[in-house]
């Protein structure tokens, strides 16, 4: 996709979207940090783009406790900066905010409507990222995905994969429950958004998309060891056997009714993203 700039270049959905869209500008932490919101701002008016993808973020969720005010201005107001700057351009912004800006209460699938309540400082920055977006008054669209995975960067399937390669047992909490998600499915999402909304000035709003079937994070890591043929056991536990600095979500089940009815876009069977990782991270 020509005429495209993306925040991010080494992150998980970053690294996909510079598959698809080779053409396309990303701007790394030395070319825009987002510490710093006004420098984002600035690079959406010097680039002449006619579209915005942001794919970075703070995204260390245990850490962000420690770290709130770090947090809080890479993923509340370098993105509601991002938002101003390409509304008064003119152009749209395709966004990527998370599950974790609900309370996890109730089995029911989020719907974009829901009252969100985050548990800890990263979903409350994301929150914030979302909410100043939408006060900025362009076109935007915000994706709320959840439980992301590639080859690349850090994520749960790397870390199952090395402690199941270094143990016998892992224990993983099973009453944490949400949609697994390919970075590579994400970065084809955010790219048809960012094209219709770029033909169709009308287009925009927020959208769940995650991954298909919901599980738990053990059956995840199950899933895991299974297809990558590890014999490492994996033993349900409850998430208060497992203490975090930050609280999670225990229902992150997403309503993807939305994407599916106004893009066209599906749930993805996680399954067969973790199967295409597992090759990738072989080769
Ligand atoms: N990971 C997940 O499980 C989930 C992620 N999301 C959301 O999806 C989006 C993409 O996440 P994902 O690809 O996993 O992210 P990663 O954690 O893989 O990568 C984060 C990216 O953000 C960049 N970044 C972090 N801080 C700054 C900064 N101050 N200035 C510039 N760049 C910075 C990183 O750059 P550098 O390499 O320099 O640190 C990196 O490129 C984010 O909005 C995230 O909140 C939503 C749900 C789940
Ligand atoms: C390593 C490990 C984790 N766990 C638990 C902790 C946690 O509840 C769950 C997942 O661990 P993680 O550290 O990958 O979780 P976390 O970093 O919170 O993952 C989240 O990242 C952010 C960016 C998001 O937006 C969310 O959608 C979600 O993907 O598994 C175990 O139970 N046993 C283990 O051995
Ligand atoms: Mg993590």
């Amino acid at each position: 996709m020509t005429g495209l700039l993306v925040f991010g270049r080494t992150g998980q959905v970053a690294t996909e979207l510079a598959r698809l869209a080779p053409d396309a500008r990303f701007l790394d932490r030395a070319s825009a940090d987002l510490a710093d919101p006004e420098t984002c701002a600035r690079a959406i008016r010097d680039s002449g783009c006619d579209a915005v993808i942001n794919a970075a973020a703070y995204t260390a969720v245990d850490r962000a406790e420690s770290e709130p005010d770090l947090a809080r201005a890479v993923n509340g107001d370098a993105p509601a900066a991002m938002a101003r700057a390409a509304a008064a351009a003119g152009i749209p912004l395709v966004h990527i905010s998370t599950d974790y800006v609900f309370d996890g209460s109730g089995t029911a699938p989020w719907r974009e409507t829901d009252a969100t309540g985050p548990l800890g400082v990263y979903g409350a920055t994301k929150l914030a990222g979302e909410q100043g977006i939408a006060a900025a008054g362009g076109q935007w669209a915000v994706l709320r995905t959840s439980w992301v995975f590639s080859a690349h960067g850090a994520n749960f399937v790397k870390t199952m994969l090395r402690l199941g390669s270094e143990r016998e047992e892992l224990r993983v909490v099973a009453d944490q429950h949400g949609g697994p998600t390919p970075a590579a499915e994400i970065a084809a999402a955010c790219l048809t958004m960012a094209r219709v909304m770029r033909d169709d000035r009308g287009r925009g709003g927020i959208y769940h998309f995650s991954g298909a079937p919901d599980t738990s994070w053990a059956g995840f890591a199950g899933e895991i060891m299974a297809q990558a043929g590890l014999s490492c056991r994996v033993t349900d536990i409850a998430t208060s056997q497992y203490p975090t600095p930050a609280r999670r979500p225990a229902n992150s089940r997403l309503d993807c009714a939305a994407l599916q009815r106004d893009f066209g876009l599906a749930r993805p069977d996680w399954r067969a993203g973790l199967a295409k990782v597992l090759q990738e991270l072989k080769t």
